[in-house]
């Protein structure tokens, strides 16, 4: 296969091949820099020295050792004149071997042109420091101002440590506006993961108990079920001691980009922040603008060897689907609906007992009225039941479980299956037999489930019979439709008391849905232990790798609809947008589809999109105090609730919809541009595939959403209109670092009054440059700033503004990790000014 170098500035190191499974030929790149002090010359040599590397853990081969993974394949030396004067920038060479006979593979060298260089780009690059210094910062402040808005008790709560910084520049009439940008730290850095570690920790150990709860199976599951027991249980203790850990941090509310790859701090987001810039310009109101900056949610401790979590589920089950001979193969649709159908059964049997309850308590109290209401509900849940658990899976999976059970015979065989011996590994081939247990009655289930609607309906029969006997003036309601089940209700009493003429068949329906509840549950719990058998080890990797991402994505999520909700309050309109549709969450992110950049992008990508298994509630807080406005997490992997808790005084003024709890759901999409020198590599001579697909697919997101809005506020907007016309046409368009698909979705974003988000790896250097950027251009198209301040105002904000705070929070150095060639690579107006970047420790 073919080795490309390239001669890169700023680049040595070796890199995986480019390639993805299954596909031949892949490409191996790697850069190679000769350092600014390095004396090269036309006449200097380079040598190229190629390995055969089989042990990727070993991928460090700056110095290879023979017989370790690591062998030697051939060299080729060339001249840097070769190189510039060859046809096209590349030159083709040949590999020989060590005696320099053999040819044993090609490799292409290519000087690299930055390319987004311009003429004069290199006098902005050290841009001219008077004048940005003729700087219009005009106070800061580490507390915010007095009396702010912006500092309430409500955000005081979960924002924390304010870095504030005032500005004054000079509108297009040569007034002057002031800007106020605010950055904050926010407590759920730390408070969702650990109520997240809870939660994961909690619904394990539920799912060992309902493995438990199994019963006897043969030796072949029971085997089985041990080893996925025992997984389950290092899961639970790893989850236990990160959790102690974490209990133990006391500090700063944000995971500096330094600690990213820190075990204890995995599920923790990297340089989470809050960034708020207020504008006041003369005779408007003020207005704000906010984004949450934060570190691309991946998993660094884990590493990205293999990639990230995108590639390596859709690996994975692939590998899974051939592989499993050992169980009995469910799909990730079955093994989602296992889950739903564990998690309906859970949540609806006790909603259901308490109905009947009540349907009890108003036959004692003989109330026609409070017996119709509560019937009505208890219809309601109970045939919400019955629907949950109309699943052929159920069906199919009660089968599988019944023949792993000891002593099942197949009717083609009639002989104990192969599973059922003493090995545990011996396959066992479900599907192909019918099964045929002399005990067992495939109507069986069937009738179980059937019974619940058919006692149900004699309850609902005889509440029709007591409304029916009574006097018509207690009878004023339209009565529910008649539906004579005679043979129950013959059974009763007609004069005698309504409580206990109901009473059996409410028992019944109780005992009915128990029984179901106890089947269905066990056949799911069967599908989900196929699954984590199917999938020991990796399986269980994964899920620990996406419960780590999915982690730093809630919490960044959580922050931002804090934040955006605290803004909303007294704006109606955005309140009711909020309970009838819900809020978009649009993630900009400025990763390169290069390198270890791919593995953190793949994370990325699924952990955003797990946020659409989360949805918002907002409730009265106990007290005022602080510690009862942190929000809080519920539920359990498929499905989390979090639920922001407002004060008396903000929770009385919301619709009534929000106050009864309605669940707020959010839409998150995400946009990716790579901007640095490695997309520079990867657009020319890399993939770039990865990016167009989430562009592409995320815009679909964003439009449908559009779409979804039937608010006249909305729709009317046309320039709304074009602007997702224009996004759609640059995400379908082949222009190599087109931020101008950033400018756009986050211009959507504010317009549709989403919650903006901007991340890179550290949230640190690149996010810094497009805040600025961000919040400069919406000073120009919403303020009037006078165009001659463009520049001078976001030089200003990157030399002096939050962002090289936040430089300074996370590596205690105030420069911005960049050396002059990576911001040769980048799009001019992301370089920040001279004397604000450098070779940093970070
Ligand atoms: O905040 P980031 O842009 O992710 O910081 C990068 C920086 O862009 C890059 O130039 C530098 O070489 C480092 O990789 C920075 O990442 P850290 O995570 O090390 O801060």
């Amino acid at each position: 296969d073919p080795v490309r170098v390239h001669i890169i500035p700023g680049h040595s190191r070796l890199h995986r091949p480019l390639s993805w499974p299954g596909l031949g030929d892949p490409l191996f790149l790697t850069g190679v820099t000769f350092p600014p002090e390095y004396p090269a010359s036309p006449e200097t040599l380079v040598k190229l020295t190629v390995y055969d590397v089989r042990d990727k853990a070993r991928d460090n081969v700056s110095k290879p050792l023979r017989g370790e993974g690591v062998s030697f394949l051939g060299s080729v030396t060339f001249s840097v004149s070769d190189l510039l004067r060859s046809k096209d920038d590349q030159l083709t060479l040949n590999l020989r071997s060590s005696d320099g006979v053999l040819a044993v593979g090609t490799v292409l060298v290519s000087r690299v042109n930055m390319g987004e260089m311009e003429e004069g780009d290199m006098d902005h690059i050290t841009a001219d420091v008077q004048q940005a210094q003729k700087c219009t910062l005009v106070c800061e402040s580490s507390q915010g101002t007095q009396n702010d808005k912006d500092n309430s008790p409500l955000t005081g709560a979960v924002f924390k440590n304010p870095v504030c910084k005032v500005y004054k520049f000079q509108t297009v009439d040569s007034k002057w506006m002031l800007v106020r940008e605010q950055m904050e730290e926010c407590t759920l850095s730390f408070s969702i993961p650990r109520q997240l570690l809870h939660l994961y920790i909690q619904e394990d150990m539920r799912r060992i108990q309902e493995l438990r709860d199994l019963g006897e199976l043969s030796p072949h599951w029971d085997n089985l079920r041990k080893e996925v027991i025992g997984r389950y249980g290092q899961v639970i203790a790893a989850y236990q001691e990160t959790l102690a850990e974490l209990n133990k941090i006391t500090g700063p509310s944000f995971k500096p980009s330094c600690s990213k790859a820190q075990r204890y701090l995995e599920f923790i987001p990297i340089n989470l922040h809050t960034q708020r810039m207020r504008v006041t310009c003369p005779r408007q109101t003020d207005a704000f603008y906010d984004v949450i900056t934060v570190g691309a949610p991946a998993a660094h401790f884990q590493g990205f060897k293999g990639g990230g979590l995108q590639r390596l589920l859709s690996r994975h089950e692939a590998e899974k689907k051939s592989t499993a001979y050992q169980c009995i193969y469910y799909s990730p649709e079955h093994t989602a609906k296992a889950q739903e159908v564990l998690h309906s059964v859970g949540h609806l049997q006790p909603l259901i007992s308490g109905l009947a309850d009540q349907l009890l308590q108003a036959a004692q109290q003989h109330s026609m009225a409070g017996l119709r209401e509560a019937l009505k509900n208890l219809a309601g849940k109970t045939e919400q039941f019955v629907h949950a658990l109309k699943d052929e899976l159920v069906k199919s999976a009660l089968l599988a479980l019944h023949a792993a059970q000891p002593g099942y015979v197949t009717k083609n065989q009639n002989q104990t299956l192969p599973g059922h011996q003493d090995s545990p590994v011996a396959p066992l081939k479900r599907q192909d037999s019918i099964p045929c247990h002399k005990e067992y009655d495939e109507e069986e289930w069937d009738r179980v489930w059937a019974d619940v609607a058919k006692s149900l309906n004699c309850v609902i029969a005889m509440v029709d019979k007591l409304q029916e006997q009574e006097p018509i003036n207690n009878n004023q309601e339209q009565p529910i439709p008649k539906q004579v089940l005679a043979d129950v209700i013959t059974s009763h009493n007609p004069e005698g008391d309504w409580r206990e003429q109901l009473c059996p068949l409410v028992v019944r329906l109780k005992e009915c849905v128990a029984e179901v509840v106890v089947r269905a549950r066990r056949a799911m719990t069967f599908v989900l232990l196929q699954e984590a058998a199917c999938s020991i080890p990796q399986g269980l990797f994964l899920k620990q790798r996406r419960d780590v991402v999915f982690s730093q994505a809630l919490a960044a999520l959580a922050c931002g609809f804090v934040m955006r909700l605290y803004a909303g309050m007294e704006d109606k309109g955005f309140l009711r947008q909020l309970h009838l549709v819900g809020l978009v969450a649009q993630f900009e992110s400025l990763l390169s589809t290069y390198s270890e950049e791919i593995g953190m992008l793949e994370d990325m990508e699924v952990g955003i999109s797990d946020l659409h298994r989360v949805a918002f509630k907002i409730t009265l807080a106990k007290t005022d105090n602080p510690c009862d406005l942190q929000p809080v997490v519920i539920g359990r992997r498929d499905h989390y609730t979090v639920e922001v808790p407002l004060p008396q005084l903000a929770f009385q003024t919301l619709p009534h919809e929000i106050k009864e709890g309605k669940a707020l759901q959010v839409y998150p999409v995400l946009f990716n541009v790579g901007i640095n020198e490695q997309q520079t590599i990867a657009d020319r001579f890399g993939d770039i595939s990865l990016q167009e697909r989430i562009n592409q697919r995320n815009f679909e997101i964003l439009d449908s959403y559009y779409k979804s809005l039937s608010l006249p506020c909305f729709q009317t907007q046309t320039d709304l209109k074009d602007l997702l016309e224009t996004l759609g046409q640059n995400v379908v368009t082949k222009k190599r670092k087109n931020v101008e698909i950033l400018w756009l979705a986050g211009t959507i974003c504010r317009r549709l009054n989403g919650i903006r988000f901007t991340s890179c790896k550290s949230a640190k250097d690149r996010t810094s440059m497009s805040v600025t950027l961000e919040q400069c251009a919406l000073l120009r198209d919403e303020h009037q700033l006078n165009k001659d301040y463009f520049i001078r105002a976001l030089d200003c904000m990157r030399r002096e503004g939050c962002r090289i705070e936040n430089v300074q929070k996370n590596i205690k150095c105030r420069k911005y990790a960049f050396n002059m060639l990576q911001l040769m690579a980048f799009p001019k107006i992301y370089r920040p000014p001279e004397g604000t970047y450098g070779k940093v420790d970070s």
